[in-house]
């Protein structure tokens, strides 16, 4: 058990407890060395090498809780801090889970435009994002009768079939949900991914910079790669086109004379492309690390 006195001198920082963004939220968090113990069943554990308790909620009550100040600093997606229309600071976005909020039509519907919604019914987890976009567009159509958006928690794909909804507002990643449920999608309302939120008055702002930070190098150094080449001096030129790096590629000359070693990073995504290109130039021993950890 724990009581508020026990967290008083440490920053809180919650992580969704479940759900999408729980294993990436771990992972980052053992990237940034961040070491906790969690007995069993608990939502609050103690950071043991750093002044952080960690408190592990569903992803979308953090915005509210980071808002009012009872959480320093959050891990959470954009879509549900846009729903809580929380008043905080987004501090760094993470680079996972990405997902539209979208507009989704049974395909048998022949509805392929918002506009033909208008004074049906809408079914939804996300009511103020959703509510906000009928309202305007009841008023841009000059609606006789009103669009009505209805809450759901969860399984938010099924209201159509069960005859509750004309159409659904609900996330869509890979599309196989709403395609295993016979929907498509005619509009999005918002792209989001995970974000690391913080509270406007910061209680803790060095610690909060330290967490911000490492957490920045986390990602980052899973962006990057570390490669290492031999190329010949008279090709450097070409080869620095090729693998630009960061700021600048390191050379080392080498101790035969002609030829240079060359190390730099290499976004991930582009690596096998470049190696191929370094080869066609004449470069050997091209070697590719993986980064654990880098700070800018
Ligand atoms: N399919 C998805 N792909 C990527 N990110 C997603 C996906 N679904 C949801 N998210 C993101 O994860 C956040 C939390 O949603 P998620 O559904 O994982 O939580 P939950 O509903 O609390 O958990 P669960 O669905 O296990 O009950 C969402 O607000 C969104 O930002
Ligand atoms: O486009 P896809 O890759 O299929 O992902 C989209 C689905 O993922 C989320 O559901 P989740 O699995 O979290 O279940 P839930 O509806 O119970 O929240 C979201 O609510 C969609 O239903
Ligand atoms: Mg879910």
């Amino acid at each position: 058990m724990f009581s508020p006195a026990d967290l008083s001198n440490r920053l809180v920082l919650a992580i969704p407890k479940k759900g999408r963004l729980y294993e990436k939220s771990l992972q980052l968090l053992a990237g940034a060395d961040i070491q906790f113990y969690r007995k069993n069943r608990l939502d609050i554990a103690l950071s043991t090498n750093l002044d952080v308790a960690l408190v592990f909620l569903p992803a979308s009550d953090i915005p509210k809780f980071v808002s009012d100040g009872t959480v320093d600093l959050g891990i959470t997606g954009q879509d549900v801090v846009k729903e809580a229309r929380a008043d905080v600071d987004e501090v760094l976005a993470l680079g996972f889970g990405q997902c539209d909020l979208c507009i989704q039509v049974p395909e048998a519907s022949g509805i392929t435009d918002p506009k033909h919604l208008v004074g049906k019914r809408i079914v939804t987890s996300f009511e103020n994002i959703a509510g906000e976009y009928f309202a305007e567009l009841d008023k841009q159509q000059a609606a006789t009768k009103e669009t009505t958006v209805s809450f759901v928690s969860g399984s938010v794909e099924a209201a159509c079939a069960l005859g509750l909804a004309d159409a659904i507002v609900d996330l869509v990643e890979s599309g196989e949900t709403m395609r295993a449920a016979g929907l498509q999608r005619i509009h999005t309302l918002v792209s989001s991914q995970a974000v690391l939120i913080a509270n406007k008055r910061r209680l803790h702002p060095e610690l909060a910079a330290k967490i911000t930070s490492r957490i920045r190098g986390v990602i980052l150094a899973g962006k990057y790669v570390y490669c290492n080449y031999n190329v010949p001096r008279s090709k450097i030129d070409e080869a620095f086109k090729v693998t630009p790096g960061r700021k600048a590629p390191t050379v080392a000359p080498l101790e035969n004379g002609d030829w240079v070693a060359v190390s730099v990073m290499v976004k991930k995504s582009e690596v096998a492309e470049k190696m191929d290109r370094l080869e066609e130039l004449g470069a050997t021993d091209i070697l590719v690390f993986s980064i654990s950890n880098c700070r800018e």
